[in-house]
């Protein structure tokens, strides 16, 4: 048979698999296989400026990103006791020792910082702790089960969205719930009113009196939790008598629900998600002086599952928002050493790049001097000396964003806890004033969102569900799904609320300066910021209180990597402050 693959290497798109590609074809690049020289594009990249920062679109790389994730953590359940006696030479029946069951594993959440991306758990859509392992004769306690840990990138938020726990519905666990103690061999009998249920005991002896009407006793609700010896015949297993269930506490506690963990520093401890099941109690548990020789043991506790959502925000110190094709991208290689992707349409970039700006060139001397807050919650010193910070590129913001046109205001979420915005705007393309109006009130009514999002979250888990509440009630605290935005005489949108990114510093970075004819654009962008800042204009966004302290535009040529300099000096300013 002949083989159906194609031999030729024409059917390879260059296009459609950019990444295949090892070098650009203007620039004596190569594909994979093909003969040519044996340097890298990066390592031609990194030597020509030039090219760096004028790179062909297929000179990139795209590290896999994930921002966002559904996954359901199933805890393990208890290994069940065991129904074992000795037996040796000359005992042949001797006591019971049927070892315990292990406990289930648990399944925890840990913020570290060598993740970058969610990409791995959104492909796996569940994970699962060890089950605990079954108690063996002899004594012999079953083994733990295996306990699992989520690794998520700094900056990730933890939602619940459903849980099963099937130990705490049947409200075993709850001691709100916990039932009297009574004697072993009295059985409870209920008569339902309307208001509540009156409770009237049962003794054996007591039949015909007076007041009491003669019921079978009901059926053991935790039956289906204790296990047999399996040599037993069925008429001795119907006839059992089986104690109450021991009433045990959680080793670990599950967390109540709804989870919701903002993870937006890294955690020294591994955080509880589900906590597994207890294991069963081995027969000896259950030996006493009336019954020497118990023929069951408990099984182990069945296990909980919780489905969580995984919403990654990068934490970047900078966010550099700007209308597509704005040449943020290209900035973004100037500062730093990212190789994101670079093209002459709009849209080039479909996923935030991260880049860290190395600010002592890793060599110990660091051309500013800047501190910032210290990570470590034990560290007696405050503030620690800046080597570098990180600067967030997204895709391009277009107006609309907030009806949902171009990519969406989605991926604002990522610049959303940036210390600093930088607005790049292109002063080749339109009047710079009228782009940097339009950005802000994307991103006002962003904010605005945000906060209305956040504080029908915190009134949906204020809700007593148990209660008679109508379902109008619930409707009323239901969150919008779409901004809709009120509109001035004027057509632009009003923006209220969205104080959280409008006090953020920022500043504008007006770029493709290189471009002739673009200094009267500049000039007027200069003055409408200073007239900002002198309060003589309002904040861009239209925000009351807004950061208007020192609003400022630096004109730069990253594709000359022009300018580029003052734009660390000025941020570091900002991040200090
Ligand atoms: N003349 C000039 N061209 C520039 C400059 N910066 C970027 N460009 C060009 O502008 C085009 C767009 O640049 P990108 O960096 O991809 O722009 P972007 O804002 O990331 O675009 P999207 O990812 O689509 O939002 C490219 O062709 C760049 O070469 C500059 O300073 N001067
Ligand atoms: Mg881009």
């Amino acid at each position: 048979m002949t083989c159906r693959c194609s031999a030729s290497r024409r059917v390879f798109l260059p296009f459609l698999y950019p990444p295949f590609l090892a070098g650009n074809g203007s620039r004596g690049g190569r594909m994979l296989g093909v003969a040519g020289p044996r340097h890298s594009s990066s390592q031609v990249a990194a030597t020509d400026p030039a090219v760096r920062l004028n790179p062909t679109p297929d000179d990139y790389s795209a590290p896999f990103f994930a921002d966002k994730a559904k996954l359901t953590a199933y805890a393990g359940g208890g290994g069940n006791g065991c129904i074992s006696f000795l037996r040796e030479l000359f005992i042949p029946e001797g006591p019971a020792n049927g070892g315990d069951g292990g406990h289930g594993g648990n399944v925890y959440i840990q913020a570290v910082h060598g993740e970058t991306s969610l990409h791995k758990l959104a492909r796996r859509r569940f994970v699962r702790a060890g089950k605990g392992k079954h108690g063996q004769g002899s004594s012999r306690g079953g083994t733990r089960g295996d306990d699992v840990i989520i690794t998520v990138p700094v900056g990730t938020i933890v939602k619940e969205i459903s849980r099963n726990d099937p130990e705490a519905d049947s409200g075993w666990h709850d001691t709100a719930k916990k039932p009297r103690r009574r004697s072993r061999r009295s059985v409870k009998l209920t008569a339902v009113t309307d208001q509540e249920a009156e409770e009237t005991e049962y003794t054996e002896g007591d039949e015909g009196a007076e007041g009491v009407t003669e019921q079978e006793p009901p059926e053991d609700p935790n039956r289906h939790k204790w296990l047999l010896y399996p040599g037993i015949s069925s008429s001795e297993a119907a006839s059992v008598e089986l104690p109450f269930l021991p009433r045990r506490d959680r080793i670990f506690v599950q967390p109540r629900p709804p989870v919701h963990i903002d993870l937006s520093r890294p955690t020294a401890r591994p955080i509880l998600l589900a906590a597994g099941g207890l294991g069963g109690l081995g027969n000896p548990h259950f030996a006493s002086r009336d019954r020497p020789r118990p023929m069951f043991a408990t099984k182990g506790e069945e296990p909980m599952s919780i489905e969580i959502e995984l919403e990654l925000k990068l934490l970047a110190d900078v966010g550099l928002v700007g209308l597509p094709n704005a040449g943020k991208s290209t900035l973004l290689r100037a500062l730093s050493n990212s190789r994101a992707r670079v093209g002459h349409w709009e849209f080039t970039t479909l996923q935030p790049n991260i880049g860290t700006v190395v600010l002592d060139n890793n060599k110990g001397r660091p051309l500013v001097t800047s501190f910032r807050a210290n990570d470590d919650p034990d560290a007696e010193d405050e503030t620690v000396r800046r080597t570098r910070f990180t600067v967030a590129d997204i895709p391009g913001l277009i107006e609309g964003a907030h009806l949902d046109k171009g990519l969406g205001i989605a991926f604002l979420r990522h610049v959303e806890r940036a210390g600093v915005l930088a607005f790049v705007i292109d002063l080749s393309a339109r009047n710079a004033v009228e782009a940097l109006k339009a950005l802000w009130t994307e991103v006002g009514l962003y904010a605005q969102m945000r906060e209305e999002e956040e504080s029908a979250r915190e009134r949906l888990a204020n809700i007593d569900w148990s209660a008679r509440a109508g379902l109008e009630d619930i409707e009323e605290v239901w969150p919008t799904t779409q901004v809709m935005a009120d509109y001035r005489t004027d057509g632009t949108p009003e923006v209220k609320g969205g104080l959280h990114i409008a006090a953020k510093p920022w500043f504008v970075v007006a770029t493709k300066g290189d471009v002739p004819g673009t200094q009267d654009n500049f000039a007027e962008l200069r003055d409408h910021l200073a007239r900002i800042t002198r309060g003589e204009e309002p904040h861009p966004s239209g925000v009351d209180g807004a950061w208007t302290e020192n609003c400022a535009a630096i004109p730069v040529s990253a594709i000359n990597g022009h300018g580029v300099d003052r734009i660390m000096h000025w941020t570091v300013g900002l991040l200090d402050e």
